[in-house]
């Protein structure tokens, strides 16, 4: 007998339940707690403070929450390179659109933890001993991912082998930025051999030739409209993630000041050096190289100067 069938069910179920159908047998499907393991997500928060204090709850899920943010943008980045190298170039564009609902999230988030005062942080943070985002290890892989390659970085991961080899196999990837460049010479853009060649695990460093392939796109972006978008779409990236690393300073800044951090580096002045890094060098040397259009019309190419 179903369960709409069997009286006493029927009783005990509220009309408004019944009539929209809500299913609450679960006996034999998955339900919403196993399909989503949450009695191991929600059990796994550990306050450490002694006594405990009201304010390390808000300190942990904020960064589990930035973890399970991570998480999908590793895999959305490491799909989208994988697209770019196929030239699939549209399916690509979807996954970056992602990343960015992804990272607006993320920056979002810190006016949550910005509601914590020093005096909250001070009674916990002693509790928290040398651990600091350094030891982020999806933090660093997204990084590598879109090209900010420091293995010095794969240091403080020497405790953990697994972790370690990880970052150690995307280190050794191209990035996002190298994909990018590996599919404008591909689309016959004159991208330098030697770009084209370089070593993945080493920094970026921008070259002129490169520079040169985007002011020729950007000079005429009807022309090259797909180059022109996906690198619109990296500079959306970059400049989002310049937002999430400022808003950490400004967060950390409130709550610490000028304190050193946890993690042994000078604190505030470390976060703030880190607004000068770039992913994309030449997207934004392009902006000063660009002329602007005189009421004459054309301008005739782009400046060097
Ligand atoms: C009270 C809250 C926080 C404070 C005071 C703080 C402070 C700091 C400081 C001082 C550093 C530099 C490393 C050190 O010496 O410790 C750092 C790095 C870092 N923090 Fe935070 N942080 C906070 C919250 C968060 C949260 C919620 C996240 C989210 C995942 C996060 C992610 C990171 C990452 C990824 C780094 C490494 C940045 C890099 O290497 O460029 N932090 N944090
Ligand atoms: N670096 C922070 C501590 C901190 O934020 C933290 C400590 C343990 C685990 C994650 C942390 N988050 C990010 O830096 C501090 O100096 O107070």
């Amino acid at each position: 007998m179903s369960a709409d069938a069997d009286p006493i069910t029927r009783h005990t179920r509220s009309r408004r339940e019944l009539e929209e159908g809500i299913e609450r047998d679960f006996g034999r499907n998955l339900s919403y707690g196993e399909y989503l393991d949450l009695g191991r997500v929600l059990s796994a928060q550990h306050p450490q403070a002694v006594p405990p204090r009201h304010d390390e709850m808000l300190f942990i899920i904020q960064h589990q929450t930035s973890e399970l943010w991570l998480k999908l943008m590793l895999h959305e980045l490491t799909s989208a390179r994988e697209l770019l190298a196929d030239d699939d170039v549209q399916p690509a564009l979807k996954r970056i659109a992602r990343v960015k609902h992804i990272q607006h999230t993320l920056t979002e988030q810190w006016s949550v933890l910005a509601t914590m005062t020093p005096s909250e942080y001070a009674q916990f943070r002693h509790f928290l001993a040398t651990g600091s985002g350094f030891q982020s290890w999806q933090y660093r892989a997204v990084e590598f991912s879109l090209g900010n390659k420091n293995a010095d970085m794969l240091r403080v991961f020497a405790h953990d082998e697994a972790v370690q080899a990880q970052l150690e196999d995307l280190l050794h990837q191209p990035s996002l930025y190298d994909e990018v460049l590996r599919l404008l010479a591909r689309r016959g853009h004159p991208v330098p051999q030697e770009v084209l060649d370089r070593d993945v695990t080493q920094p970026y460093e921008a070259h002129e030739g490169v520079l040169d392939v985007f002011a020729a796109v950007y000079d005429a972006p009807h022309e090259h409209w797909l180059e022109y978008e996906l690198a619109e779409e990296l500079v959306d990236v970059e400049d989002n993630f310049q937002v999430w690393r400022f808003r950490h300073l400004k967060t950390v800044e409130r709550i610490i000041g000028s304190k050193r951090g946890t993690g042994g580096s000078s604190g505030v002045p470390f976060l703030r050096r880190a607004l000068d890094l770039t992913f994309f060098p030449e997207l934004y040397d392009v902006r000063t190289r660009l002329q602007d259009v005189t009421p004459e019309g054309y301008h005739g190419g782009t400046s060097r100067g």
